[in-house]
């Protein structure tokens, strides 16, 4: 080795280097500005397109483009400067498109202590430089995604321990930084379960995921002693060679949703005015009623409630009275009723009750019930206070009935008799 050292042999040196896998070449030291390429290997050959016969004992400036050479003469001198060993990373630009290189330099001293010469290698790092590069893109669209999104969001590796997580995580759960930091599972599962209705059944189907990472949960909707409604998401996390690293966990507050969506569901099947149930839902739950009794040889009955005179009422108390006496009505039968039966304006000043389980005698007597009440109802409106009455229809299913609404029209023309017979009453049909 020394012998070589010392030697300025060029084809010996060269023979070496052709053996290394690679890019190897040789630099002969002048001056600190003149530095004089000695050797390349095969493999820089084959790599960057240069050969050894045509630049071998020419200056670096006069094989390299004037940029680059200035470049790799910073890092010579900075060599000769240091007189040991250096790394570095360089970009070179080869006519097959722009490559990354990590080049060390190791200097060769004469006895005087001078150097004279430089060996390089250079490992192409194209690939890792540029799998470094996507790693950062992938990472920022990440922590982009995970700083922006409305949703707390943790990751937990194999291992099930917090590996990252988001501030809105944080949020949601009331969990201080100090507990994700110190990577306390259990500490962090106690807080979120005592902020539960239902820890229980939250934390068995965490542990069954856990068990199961190739299983998704989506949409599991859990409600927070505080009222909140969260909805969580989650899987495992698998990279494209089908290996899990753990699972991601995502947590929506779906609070104001729940919220719009209960508020919708009730303004779609109450009547804004008196805020019982509308026709629709009343016939529909009828038709379903209907199908139950047919199914277990049951019976229900139906009332069919007006009140009387409503355009006089109207006519002497404004519509203003006519809404009053409405609400007043309804105020009244609600809570007559038991939480089966049910309560629904038709329309105008047209009311049923559905009566599951109930016979016609049962239903008259409610009925009367219902109408005396009624009469002892004093409305109060601007121009004055009134009474009202209320005539009423009853009607039970019968066997041939071929659907609930022709229960529904006895109970109909049993109201118009009641009507007819002076109102204030109950009749059947
Ligand atoms: N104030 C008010 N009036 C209503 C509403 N819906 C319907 N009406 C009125 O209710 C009255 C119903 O009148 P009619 O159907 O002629 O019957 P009635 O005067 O109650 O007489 P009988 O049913 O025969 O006892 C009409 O004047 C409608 O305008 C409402 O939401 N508010």
């Amino acid at each position: 080795m020394d012998r070589l050292l010392e030697s300025r042999d060029y084809a010996e040196l060269r023979t070496i280097i052709n053996y290394l896998g690679i890019a190897a070449f040789v630099i002969d030291v002048e001056n600190n500005d003149h530095f004089r390429l000695a050797a390349i290997n095969q493999r820089h050959e084959q790599l960057t397109g240069m050969h050894h016969a045509e630049c071998a004992g020419r200056l670096v400036d006069e094989v390299l483009p004037p940029d680059l050479a200035e470049q790799v003469r910073k890092n010579y001198r900075r060599c000769v400067r240091l007189r040991s060993a250096i790394d570095y990373d360089e970009t070179l630009e080869l006519p097959a498109g722009t490559t990354f290189w990590r080049t060390t330099l190791v200097p060769y001293l004469d006895p005087d202590g001078r150097v004279f010469r430089l060996l390089g290698t250079a490992f192409e790092i194209t690939r890792t430089v540029h799998l470094e590069q996507s790693t950062r893109y992938q990472s920022a669209i990440l922590s982009a995604y995970l700083e922006e999104s409305p949703d707390g969001i943790l990751v937990v590796d194999a291992d099930n321990h917090m590996r990252t997580w988001n501030q809105r995580f944080l949020e949601i759960w009331n969990l201080p930084l100090e507990v994700m930091e110190s990577g306390d599972g259990r500490r962090a599962l106690e807080i979120v379960r005592n902020q539960l209705e239902t820890p229980d059944e939250f934390t068995e189907r965490i542990l069954d995921l856990y068990q199961h990472l190739d299983q998704e949960e989506r949409g599991y909707r859990f409600a927070m002693r505080d009222g909140r409604m969260l909805e969580r998401y989650s899987r495992g996390l698998k990279d494209t060679q089908g290996t899990y690293w753990g699972r991601i966990w995502f947590y929506r507050d779906v609070t104001d949703h729940e919220i719009l969506t209960n508020r919708l569901l009730q303004l779609a099947s109450t009547d804004s005015l008196t805020g019982i149930t509308n026709r629709r839902i009343f016939m529909e739950t009828m038709a379903e009623e209907y199908r139950r009794a047919r199914r277990y040889n049951h019976s229900f009955t139906v009332l069919m409630i007006d009140l009387d005179r409503f355009k006089q009422v109207n006519d002497r108390y404004g519509h203003e009275g006519g809404d009053a006496a409405l609400k007043s009505f309804t105020a009244t039968i609600a809570p007559m009723l038991r939480e089966t039966d049910l309560f629904a304006r038709m329309g105008g000043e047209e009311f049923t009750i559905l009566l599951p389980e109930t016979d016609i005698e049962e239903a008259t007597q409610l009925a009367r019930r219902l109408g005396q009440a009624v009469a002892g109802i004093t409305v109060n409106s601007h121009r004055g206070a009134f009474a009202i009455t209320v005539s009423i229809g009853v009607s039970q299913l019968q066997p041939d009935d071929a659907d609930a609404e022709e229960t529904l029209s006895r109970a109909d023309r049993a109201l118009y008799t009641a009507k007819e017979e002076g109102r204030n009453r109950v009749a059947c049909a």
